[in-house]
């Protein structure tokens, strides 16, 4: 249990037993789910680095300060909150960018059960809402030698805006012609352990000996830029992905044998004889675990490159269809600064007031979160933005809440 903070419960003057809230600039607001009050507000400090969240606990009488997960978003001078009813606050913050005013409190989701579980203390995590959907990201996993960059190399070559890299850290030094940034983020081990144990790392493993790890940014600024996300990692880190809530799909490279995986490790000249053997000798529980653990969707050979390239194109809809598949890039929110909130089942009505609107019947921007998809510690994607003429798309009579 954490120590009270320095208000008491009597001040919670803008809680909605609705679940619904609008914070002003001197308070918090206050949201209650079941038997539990979450105070989200913050300090209006300009030092402050992000939105505060305390909970209560009416059960036992207690103040949490819960563990707070995810990329938090920044102090405003106001916001809105709804609950979904589903484990998760919607934020909308007063007078931000189009792209940084809808943010999420996930407080009962999966992930956040699962973190309270390991963690063993209250936790909550915070993800930012984007607009629209993209693909599903693509993981793809094999022993080293296999192909794997090379199969990846030629998608992005043949599809440059539909793929984008999910470029991971490594503490293993780079190769002659390996470019930070590029091909990997390479990292110290001691900046690398920091940053997992900061919770930025979707997933990370020990492997050949060093240090790998996907970065939650790596994935999502790919799905930023309205492309799909490849991932290049090895079976333990797509055990962990297939764990998250990134809905990828899994696809495992074999190679035809053990004899030609070392053939092509030696022929490739990039690691040392007793790196190369480590790897072979790991390759062949990669092997074990890639066919038989149920991670994955679809099992590849890669004997003849041009025919495994085909067969892989195939399983991501590429065969002729490429250009019907691809999905307009997300866009931002564009929200005005003055507004309140109400709901209807699944539909957040912001009404803006006529000003901000060129038409005075066009006054109400509707929020549809009926599909979302994925969340902490990533983003919230799917979210459907629209506004509506109030009268003409009945939505007359919507009862005002805050
Ligand atoms: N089907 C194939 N037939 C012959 N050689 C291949 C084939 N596919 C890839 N190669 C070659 O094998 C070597 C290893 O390929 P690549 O570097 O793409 O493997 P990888 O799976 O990405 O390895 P790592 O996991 O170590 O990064 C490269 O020299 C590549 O040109
Ligand atoms: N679990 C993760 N594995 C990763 C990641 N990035 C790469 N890898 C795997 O490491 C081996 C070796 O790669 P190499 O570049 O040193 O040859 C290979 O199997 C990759 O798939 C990662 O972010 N996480």
């Amino acid at each position: 249990m954490g120590k009270a903070p320095a208000f008491i419960v009597d001040d919670l003057q803008n809680e909605y037993q609705n679940g619904f809230g609008f914070k002003h600039e001197d308070c918090e607001i206050a949201i209650t789910i079941e038997d539990k009050k979450y105070l989200i507000g913050g300090s209006d400090d300009e030092s402050a680095f992000s939105i505060g969240v305390r909970i209560f606990d009416k059960a036992t009488g207690n103040w949490e300060i819960p563990t707070v997960l995810g990329t938090k978003p920044k102090p405003c001078k106001g916001h809105s909150a709804v609950s979904l009813n589903d484990g998760r606050i919607l934020i909308i913050k007063k007078g931000f960018a189009p792209d940084d005013c809808i943010w999420f409190l996930e407080v009962d989701t999966e992930y956040v059960k699962k973190q309270k579980k390991g963690l063993g203390t209250e936790v909550v995590a915070w993800s930012k809402g984007v607009r629209g959907n993209v693909e599903r990201p693509v993981v793809i996993s094999g022993p080293s030698g296999v192909g794997k960059g090379t199969l990846i190399s030629m998608l992005m070559k043949e599809f440059p805006s539909m793929f984008g890299f999910s470029v991971s850290h490594t503490t293993r030094a780079p190769r002659g012609m390996e470019k930070d940034g590029v091909h990997y983020h390479f990292t110290e081990r001691s900046v690398m352990e920091k940053e997992i144990e900061d919770g930025k790392f979707l997933e990370f493993a020990s492997v050949h000996g060093n240090l790998y790890g996907t970065s939650i940014e790596a994935v999502e600024v790919v799905a930023d830029a309205g492309k799909r996300c490849i991932l290049d990692i090895d079976v333990q880190g797509a055990r962990s992905v297939r764990d998250s809530t990134l809905e990828a799909i899994f696809i495992f490279i074999c190679p035809p044998s053990m004899e030609e995986l070392g053939k092509r490790l030696r022929a490739r000249g990039t690691e040392a004889e007793e790196q190369i053997l480590k790897r072979l000798e790991n390759a062949e529980a990669e092997m074990e675990q890639g066919k038989s653990s149920g991670i994955f969707d679809h099992i590849c050979y890669n004997d003849k490159l041009e025919d495994c390239y085909e067969n892989l194109k195939k399983l991501l809809g590429l065969d002729g269809t490429a250009v019907a598949t691809q999905k307009l890039s997300p866009q931002g929110i564009n929200l005005p600064v003055d507004h309140s909130v109400s709901r209807i089942d699944n539909k957040i009505i912001i009404n803006c007031g006529a000003p901000e609107l060129e038409k005075a019947s066009k006054s109400l921007i509707v929020l549809d979160v009926s599909s979302l998809k994925g969340g902490a510690p990533g983003r919230t994607r799917g979210l459907d933005v629209y506004a509506v003429d109030s009268f003409s798309d009945g939505l007359n009579g919507i009862n005002q809440l805050s």
